[in-house]
């Protein structure tokens, strides 16, 4: 079965692709579904799930997938405006930001919503880190801040990546629950 992913980052689509391959076709669609300011990335997902699937205009079930980085030392920030302040401020930025501060654990977090019309469900995946000075050219966004084990998230390919990251656990909780849809 096909599941389209709604999102304008194709970092992210990959990923999923990677992960779910043999459990759905994922395709992308670019609709620029509404954001909501939230500090629940599980309502921005949810909202825009539905929305996506309201608004991009056949059966088949969408995905969307809302994700921040959040600092210890920041109490939290970006959060839920990562997208806004990687845009904004960028990563070398908050590194200076965050390099002088002796706390640098971090955590990104990620909400996959499945909306099907009848239904939203959610899946959440976590990774703690360290934000460390940018290294490495794999990945997107935030990934060569972010160190797991000794390397940045740049520094592993995708499929170690979806090993261990937020996104691979919120897409194995996805599959998991997919193995068993209609
Ligand atoms: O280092 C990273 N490793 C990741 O695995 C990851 N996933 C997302 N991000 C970044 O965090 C913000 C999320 O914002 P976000 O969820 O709204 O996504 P987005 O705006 O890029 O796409 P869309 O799906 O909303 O269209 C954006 O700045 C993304 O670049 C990541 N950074
Ligand atoms: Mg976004």
């Amino acid at each position: 079965m096909t599941v389209r992913f709604v999102t304008g980052n194709e970092g992210k689509v990959r990923e999923a692709r990677a992960y779910l391959e043999g459990i759905a076709t994922v395709e992308q669609i670019e609709y620029d579904y509404t954001e909501v300011q939230s500090d629940s990335l599980s309502e921005i997902a949810r909202r825009g799930a539905r929305e996506g699937y309201e608004a991009t205009g056949n059966d088949e079930p969408v995905l969307v997938g809302d994700t921040g980085l959040f600092v210890d030392a920041l109490e939290g920030f970006p959060g839920p405006y990562s997208a806004y302040v990687e845009d904004t401020v960028g990563i070398e930025r908050l590194w200076r930001l965050v390099s002088g501060e002796e706390n640098r654990r971090a955590r990104f977090r990620t909400v996959l919503a499945f909306a099907d019309g009848d239904r939203t469900e959610t899946f959440e995946g976590e990774l703690a880190g360290t934000i460390v000075a940018p290294r490495g050219d794999e990945g997107f966004g935030y990934d060569p801040l972010f160190e797991y084990n000794g390397r940045t998230l740049a520094e592993m390919s995708l499929e170690e990546k979806n090993a261990i990251s937020h996104r691979g656990r919120a897409l194995a909780a996805f599959a998991e629950w997919y193995a068993n849809y209609e």
